[in-house]
């Protein structure tokens, strides 16, 4: 996929709107912060990495209006606006940590002209790296995958939820660059289709032969032998275990019964050893994206509904996880999952 998923453009920030694919391929620009955190909590902007860069970028947005405003209230404003931004969605550690990046050093700048510049360079400078990272991942982690292999995916990690590149497809990316012949499943990925609508889309562009499955059918092929290996992003990865899109766990669970690898790539920014999987907050949403389907009515009424978006594997079931330094394997005891 050419271009990248979210960029600062003069006004504000600019960021491809996901909620339109694959119908409609849109650019927003968010000029506000209040607007950058309704295109978080739309998933206009979203996967764990991209939120990070919205994270940093927010903050360099939230300079720029405070600097409009009295430069008495600056640090104060720009610290009001890092709390919304860090609380517009809870699970994907990455959103905070892309705002303490950048806000540790504008509380740190005491005129508020250079702060805001600094704000730009360091979001700028996150940006690079998310997409150097991304790519690092993925050389690291195309050597696990066959010649020939049909990869199995959830939800999307790909350019989308990133700078560009992706994290589990850019592992499948970096073995297609490699010259190896790779197939991908993409499961559906209830209820918003990230996997249907973005996956499908962004391997689709770049000719990655893809094809599309409801979720629920996944076990069914892994029973056939018809998948070879299984690649996910993560959320938030704790010291025993991480969290990714609804359905990772399920596929986990099957892919260890059938003895398929099953493998994570996420950047070392995802990690969260100080806190255990039981710990975090598991964002719940809207009862119309499950009870509602195209406008229509899917559930009674009177028939309450649970939209985790998110859910927890336990380390026991993954076969490794692929960083931008290496492959961490079981026993789980690397510096970055030690509190
Ligand atoms: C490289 S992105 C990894 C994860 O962020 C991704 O798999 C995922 O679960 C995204 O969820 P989303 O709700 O679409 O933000």
């Amino acid at each position: 996929m050419e271009g990248r998923t979210i960029w600062w453009e003069e006004g504000g920030v600019g960021l491809i709107d996901q909620t339109l694919l694959p119908g409609r391929y849109e650019h927003v620009v968010c000029t506000t912060v209040r607007r950058l955190v309704v295109a978080i909590q739309r998933l206009e902007v979203r996967g764990a990495p991209a939120l990070g860069v919205a994270g940093a970028y927010g903050i360099a947005l939230a300079c720029s209006m405070a600097l409009q405003e009295s430069p008495d209230t600056f640090h104060q404003s720009v610290q009001q606006d890092a709390a919304a931004l860090r609380s517009a969605r809870p699970t994907a550690v990455n959103l905070a940590w892309g705002v303490d990046q950048v806000l540790a050093a504008v509380m740190e700048e005491d005129n508020p002209a250079a702060a805001a510049h600094l704000a730009l360079r360091l979001a700028e400078a996150l940006a690079d790296e998310d997409e150097a990272i991304c790519r690092l991942i993925g050389s690291h982690g195309a050597g696990i995958i066959p010649d020939g292999a049909t990869v199995l995916t959830h939800c999307n990690a790909g350019a989308l939820a990133c700078s560009a590149w992706g994290t589990a497809l850019g592992v499948i990316r970096s073995a297609v660059a490699d010259g190896k012949d790779v197939s991908v499943i993409s499961c559906e990925t209830r209820p918003l289709l990230q996997g249907s609508r973005l996956t499908a889309w962004e391997l689709a562009r770049d000719a990655i032969p893809v094809t599309t499955i409801i979720d629920s059918q996944a076990a069914y092929l892994m029973q056939k032998g018809e998948v070879d290996l299984i690649i996910v992003g993560a959320d938030r990865i704790c010291r025993d275990g991480l969290f990714n899109k609804i359905g990772t766990y399920m596929h986990a669970v099957t892919a260890r019964y059938h003895q398929i690898p099953f493998y994570v790539a996420a950047p070392k920014s995802t990690f969260d050893p100080s806190r255990s999987v039981l710990d975090v907050i598991v964002e719940e949403r809207e009862r119309d994206e499950v009870a509602a389907f195209c406008g229509v009515r899917t559930v009674p009424d009177d028939v309450p509904v649970r939209n985790y978006a998110f859910d927890a594997t336990p380390f026991d079931l993954v076969s490794g996880i692929i960083t931008e330094e290496g492959i961490i394997t079981r026993p789980y005891e690397h510096p970055w999952l030690v509190p």
